[in-house]
């Protein structure tokens, strides 16, 4: 396990507040903000790269923060690779094994293991300059991973790949994971990413963690609107709860919709887009909100339909290209939208 407990950091223009975490043996934990909000800085103190100023960190229970960069057994990946631009691939892979002076029949033993895994037997004698950013990205992990480390740190590793070549490398990820269950650090400010491969996810903003958990739950039960908004939630809005004798509203604009909750007063209330049926009649569903509506504004993306509905206030609803033919949606046509009780996050 690592733990990170009450590190600050402070540089001239930028401060690291009291970050706690606590990542689990085998996890795959990502850590998800904006850019400049820390991220690379926790990575880098995780690997010893900076000092804190403030507070330790662990691993199992070795307090690890003045350890050496080279005593802790750890594997970090860039957002630029960090290749050694006169060495070529092999060169680059083995480095590490190298300077441990680690005998020549272990090294030809691990490095075929390691080509093998990542399929980059062709690439051994090139110069790295020349690689694609997918193989760049290939050879970087398997220098990074060739000293089997107990800890993985991956800094934006996706960022540099288009983004065909980065659905195909998060699929890697996650075999890779899959098979080797090295504990991951992973940083990134793309959502889609993190929600695709974390076990546990901690969101920061302004050198704080704002909320950490399982990655299901932060994404479903955000804490506030900037993880709500962070975490691709679309439809954040203000009300105020009312009761009647069964049943508890959220009124927003004078609409009352159904919520499954226990707060009182003023609240916000968020509801994922993926999460909302539209239909052309009311659907006959134990879903708990039914709505008419008016479509406003259709935008389609590559895979996904993002469509506003105005129902008193503006509901984005994402559908597939297969149901916005099947529907012949178009703006200004009359649907209805359906979504249960439970799918309205109130915080
Ligand atoms: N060694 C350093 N000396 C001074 N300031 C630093 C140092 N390292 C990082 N910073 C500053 O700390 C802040 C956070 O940087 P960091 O690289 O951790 O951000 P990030 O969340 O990883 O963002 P990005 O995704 O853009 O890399 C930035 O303002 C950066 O300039």
């Amino acid at each position: 396990m690592i733990k990170i407990a009450n590190i600050s950091k402070r540089f001239k223009k930028f401060s690291l507040e009291d970050i706690n975490l606590n990542i689990e043996n085998n996890e795959y934990f990502v850590i998800l903000g904006p850019t400049g909000v820390g991220k690379t800085v926790i990575l880098e103190i995780i690997a010893g790269l900076i000092k804190p100023d403030f507070g330790d960190v662990f691993i199992g229970e070795k307090r690890i923060t003045n350890l050496p960069p080279e005593e802790r057994n750890i594997g970090m990946v860039y957002q630029d690779y960090k290749l050694f631009p006169h060495l070529n691939v092999e060169e680059n892979i083995v480095f590490g094994l190298k300077s441990r002076r680690v005998k020549k029949d272990e090294i030809r033993y691990l490095l075929n293991n390691i080509v093998e895994l990542f399929h980059i037997e062709h690439l051994l004698t090139r110069k790295t300059k020349n690689l694609s950013g997918g193989e760049k990205q290939r050879v970087a992990l398997a220098r990074a991973l060739i000293t089997s480390p107990q800890i993985l740190l991956l800094d934006e590793p996706l960022s540099a790949l288009d983004p065909q070549t980065k659905e195909k490398f998060i699929e890697d990820l996650k075999n890779l994971h899959k098979q080797l269950k090295t504990t991951t650090v992973h940083v990134t400010h793309n959502f889609n990413e993190a929600f695709s491969l974390a076990d546990k996810i901690a969101i920061m903003k302004d050198g704080k963690i704002i909320q950490d958990g399982n990655s299901k739950e932060v994404f479903n039960k955000p804490n506030s609107d900037f993880v709500a908004q962070f975490t691709g939630v679309r439809n954040i809005f203000r009300g105020e709860i009312v009761k009647d004798d069964s049943d508890t509203y959220v009124s927003v604009n004078g609409l009352k919709i159904r919520v499954a909750t226990e707060k009182k007063g003023n609240v916000n209330i968020s509801i994922r887009p993926e999460d909302i049926l539209l239909s052309i009649n009311p659907l006959d569903s134990s879903a708990r909100n039914v709505f008419p509506g008016v479509i406003k504004q259709i935008y389609e993306q590559l895979s996904i339909v993002h469509i506003t509905v105005d129902i008193g206030i503006p509901l984005v609803v994402y559908i597939t290209r297969q149901s916005l033919k099947e529907l012949n949606l178009v703006e200004n046509k009359k649907v209805f939208v359906t979504f249960k009780a439970s799918a309205v996050h109130v915080y």
